[in-house]
């Protein structure tokens, strides 16, 4: 089987670097050991009709990343229009926030047929597509039209909301029509799942069966797989990373104070303007916690050019600003607020040097901060997570101090409660969460998707079974100069 994954983000292999967003990170241990090429933006946009779509394509692990250039005259209206001021707001159920123009999504279907276009070149008779998130979900059907035949599987790292929040946006049948193109659609959660078919059932009128959708383009099967991490990996990171400088010099700045980390990229799903409230209502309630407990938010910035983005971040930089005027003295600042990212090593030790980890999203799909904050900590002595009930993570990490992040007394209660938690309880919660992880881990993720994908024209029938021999790639590899490129 030749496994062709594609993403609008891609992350390269750099320890140090900080990978932006938890599709990215997840997928990059996949891709090193399946031997999958993974194909996505380059990040760079090219003028003019490209006949022969740009892709630079270098080694990673067994496997191999071709980035491409997107088409300057419609990578804004897809990505900053349509995907992310209609699509993931209304994900979000942030229906208040969905903007979208026709244009916008006249780029967005556009970008669709250009990236189809493009996975010519990497498919054989023996391939399999395996497409990530909402900035494709009309993938699929351009591919079809292409005349490819393959099994085609897509997942959805957000949520998917109910129908009316759907329902508000522009072209929502069209685009979920084309939707059904997919042979596999693979959810974080049930609830997702269920929603989806729902639409399916009552919006679209289609027949639903054992979660089977049946529509002009034959059958999609609808899933749950829940991502998960590598917790050993993460483990073996923040154990290595005690040593690391930037952690060795918060631990000596903290003189002893508990630390709390919360660790977003600076997005309004994420909850922060409350997580920022949540902690002034703790400082006032219980002002013996001033200097004993303190805040490290990490908020890496995202989609700047978006003016919901933009608007938050300047709202969260002024709160911060309040907070800690109110609460700080001379020798003391509350929140530690940073605007920027850091490689997985460090992090991992930031994790452990912290005793509660704070993640509290008003809506996310999985959140995968909270799988590695558990992961992180120190058998011996290890951390409180606190989490939202509103995050996919909630479901598999029940043992959290679970909180609805509306609720800001509430969550101010539990954030102190995870302060002074005793080490017997704290142990207890943790053990419960890392069984979980280690029994549904990445590699484990990728496995269940692959097969669901692979079982999915069986039962289909007009391909008849996968073969069973690994095919060699398709895609033309050619080293230069130590790296690989495409010709
Ligand atoms: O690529 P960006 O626009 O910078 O955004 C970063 C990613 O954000 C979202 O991540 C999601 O995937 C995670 C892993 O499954 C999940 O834990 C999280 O809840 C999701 O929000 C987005 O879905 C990705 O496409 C973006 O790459
Ligand atoms: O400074 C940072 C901040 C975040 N991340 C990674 O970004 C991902 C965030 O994923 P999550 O699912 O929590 O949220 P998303 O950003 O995808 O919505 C995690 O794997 C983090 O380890 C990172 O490498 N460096």
């Amino acid at each position: 089987m030749n496994l062709v994954i594609v993403s609008n983000r891609v992350a390269r292999a750099k320890p140090n670097e900080p990978i932006t967003g938890g599709l990215a990170a997840a997928l990059l241990p996949v891709v090193e050991k399946s031997g999958a090429i993974w194909v996505g933006s380059s990040g760079r946009v090219r003028d003019g009709n490209q006949k022969e779509p740009f892709a630079e394509i270098e080694a990673l692990g067994t496997g191999a990343l071709a980035m491409l250039d997107l088409p300057a005259a419609h990578y804004g209206g897809y990505y900053e229009g349509f995907a992310n001021s209609a699509l993931w707001p209304a994900l979000h159920s942030r229906a208040d926030l969905i903007r979208a123009s026709e244009e916008d999504y006249a780029s967005y279907r556009e970008v669709n047929a250009f990236m189809a276009r493009a996975l010519l070149r990497f498919q054989n008779p023996d391939s399999m597509f395996w497409v990530q998130d909402y900035h494709f979900l009309a993938l699929a059907a351009e591919l079809r039209d292409l005349g490819i035949t393959q099994p085609i599987g897509l997942f959805m790292h957000t949520p998917w909301p109910a129908r009316a929040v759907i329902a508000g946006v522009p072209h929502h049948r069209a685009l979920i029509e084309a939707m059904l193109a997919y042979d596999l659609v693979g959810f974080q959660t049930d609830e997702d799942c269920e929603n989806f078919l729902s639409y399916a059932e009552a919006d679209l009128e289609l027949v639903v069966h054992n979660g089977v959708v049946i529509s002009q383009h034959g059958r999609t099967r609808a899933e749950v797989f829940p991502i998960g991490i590598d917790p050993q990996k993460f483990a073996q990171l923040a154990a290595k990373a005690v040593t690391h400088p930037d952690v060795s010099r918060l631990r000596r700045s903290l003189n002893g104070e508990a630390l709390a980390i919360g660790v977003d990229r600076l997005d309004y799903s994420k909850g922060l303007v409350n997580r920022i409230k949540a902690f002034d209502r703790m400082w006032t309630l219980q002002p013996q916690l001033k200097r004993a407990a303190s805040l490290l938010q990490i908020a890496t910035p995202s989609r700047g050019a978006i003016e919901a983005y933009g608007n938050l971040q300047s709202e969260l930089a002024r709160l911060v600003s309040d907070v800690n005027g109110i609460h700080g003295e001379a020798d003391w600042t509350p929140i530690r607020y940073l605007n920027k990212g850091f490689g997985q090593a460090v992090l991992a030790g930031l994790y452990r040097t912290a005793q509660v980890g704070v993640v509290t999203p008003l809506q996310d799909g999985m959140n995968l901060v909270a799988k590695e904050y558990v992961a992180a900590q120190n058998p011996e002595n290890p951390g409180v997570l606190v989490l939202s009930k509103y995050a996919g993570a909630a479901n598999e990490l029940d043992a959290a101090l679970l909180v609805n992040p509306h609720d800001i007394d509430s969550m101010a209660r539990a954030i102190a409660t995870a302060l002074s938690m005793p080490l017997p309880e704290r142990r207890m919660r943790w053990e419960a969460m890392m069984t979980r992880l280690r029994n549904h881990t990445i590699q484990q993720w990728s496995a269940d998707f692959i097969d669901a994908l692979q079982e999915s024209q069986v039962d289909a029938g007009p391909l008849g079974p996968i073969p069973a021999e690994p095919p060699t790639p398709s895609w033309p590899l050619r080293s230069v100069n130590g790296g690989v490129r495409y010709h």
